[in-house]
Parts: structure tokens; sequence; C-alpha cells
């Protein structure tokens, strides 16, 4: 039996608990034998660019993941030396697993509502299938029109890795209002994170000055 692959891409800046809490449920609820993190080198797409080098986020999330059974770190788009495209990253690992293994894309709502901005996006669905978490908001009625038919052509009754790529699945996980963003903020106001982000990543944070004012 082929055993199922997740990928969960991010920027990761820094790795939260709604990210763990996430990738966890994404391997429970896909059976997925198991889940690679990906810290985006170069995030193109994003306004800002990161506050922490990739190679500072990549070692959050090996902190993070270190007690974790099934979720792995993936340092392939870090050391890529050009924007950070999920197509490519697909293509790679495809090429590495080859045809048979189900693959699944691990994003969140928001990033759902923008998959049409995204480098090649339609060839996502024939290298993967895509699960969403959802985040609070997440209305589909609100998601561009292509995205949205997307949204309700590809969702399956039953998800049973019997096919390598094509289908949507929202995930069951209850949507939770946390976001790097807002840790960051909280961080450069001196505030308590204790609970939001492990304590190994807060403890390298700390030691490498990074999100303070
Ligand atoms: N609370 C959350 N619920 C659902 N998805 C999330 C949540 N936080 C992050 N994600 C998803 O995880 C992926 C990586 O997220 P990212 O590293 O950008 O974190 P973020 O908290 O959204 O960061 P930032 O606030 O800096 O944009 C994205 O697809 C994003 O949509
Ligand atoms: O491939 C693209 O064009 C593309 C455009 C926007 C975002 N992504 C990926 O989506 C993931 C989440 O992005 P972000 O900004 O929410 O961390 C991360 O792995 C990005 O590289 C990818």
């Amino acid at each position: 039996m082929t055993h199922a692959i997740g990928l969960f891409g991010g920027t990761f800046d820094p790795i939260h608990n709604a990210h763990l809490r996430m990738a966890e449920a994404f391997r429970d609820e896909c059976r997925l034998a198991e889940v690679r993190l990906i810290p985006a080198g170069q995030p193109y797409h994003r306004a800002q660019a990161p506050h922490a080098t990739p190679e500072q986020r990549l070692a959050m999330v090996k902190l993070a993941i270190a007690d974790r059974p099934g979720l792995v770190a993936d340092e392939r788009e870090v050391h890529r030396p050009r924007p950070a495209y999920t197509v490519e990253t697909l293509e790679e690992v495809r090429a590495e697993v080859g045809a048979e293994v189900p693959l699944w894309l691990l994003i969140g709502g928001d990033s759902l509502a923008t998959l049409d901005r995204w480098r090649r996006w339609r060839e996502l669905f024939a290298l993967a299938h895509v699960a969403v978490a959802l985040r609070p908001g997440f209305d589909p009625a609100t998601l561009p029109a292509a995205v949205r038919h997307e949204w309700q052509t590809r969702q399956v009754p039953d998800f049973p890795n019997r096919t390598p790529s094509g289908t949507i699945r929202p995930l069951a996980l209850p949507p939770v209002a946390l976001s790097a963003t807002d840790i960051r903020a909280r961080l450069a106001r001196g505030d308590d994170v204790s609970t939001l982000i492990p304590a190994p990543v807060l403890a390298y944070l700390r030691a490498h000055g990074l999100y303070q004012r």
C-alpha cells in the first residue's frame, strides 16, 4: 500500500501553535504517513519580507516539531535561490515519490482565497490533493469565481486516498484566530506569548533577538 504524504508550506515567521494544531489534524484526518513542513525561502508574494531569515525560520520549525510524531522539516525552499513557487516544490516531490503516491498540500482558508494568483495554480491539482484549514470568517461565497468553482467541484463524499491528486478537502478542525502577525506584535509589546508558541521556539527567538522592539 502506498503511504500518502502531506506538504505544508508557510513563511513560519514564526511557526505557532495554530500551525502545529493544523499540521497534526492534517496528518490524522488525511491519514498521512508524514507531514513535511516547508519554510518558504523567498515568499515573493508577501508585501513585506519576513523578519527572520530563512535559516532562522527553518530552525524554529525544527524546534517546534521535534517531539511531534509524523511531522518533519523539508529544507528545499530555504536553499532555493529564487521565489518559492509551490508548483515547483510539488513537481520536485512528485518526481521523487512517483506518480502513484497520494500527495496532499495543506493551506489555510486565506491562502485558498488567493490561490488564483499563485504561479500556474491550476496545475497544483494535477500534482496533489488540497486540504484547507478554515480560518475564522472563512466564507466560500467570497472566493474568487475560479477558485470557488474548484472548491465546489473537487470535494468528494469520502477521501480514501485512492487517487494521487485532484480533490479538495476542508479539515473538520474548528477554526482558531491566531496568526504570526499577531504574535510578532505581542512580542514587540513585550506581551506573554508562552501559550501561543512552543517553549523551544520562544527560547530561540529570545536568544536571537527576533521580533523585539
Ligand atoms: N490560525 C490559522 N488557521 C488556519 N490556517 C492558518 C492559520 N495560521 C496560518 N495558517 C495557514 O498556514 C499557512 C502558513 O501560514 P503563515 O506562515 O503565513 O502564518 P500566518 O499566521 O498566516 O502568518 P502572517 O500573520 O505572518 O501572515 C498559510 O496557508 C496560512 O493560511
Ligand atoms: O506558488 C505560489 O505562487 C504561491 C503564492 C503564494 C503563497 N504560496 C505558498 O503558500 C504558503 C503559505 O504562504 P504564506 O504567505 O501564508 O506563508 C507558502 O508555502 C507559500 O510559498 C505560493
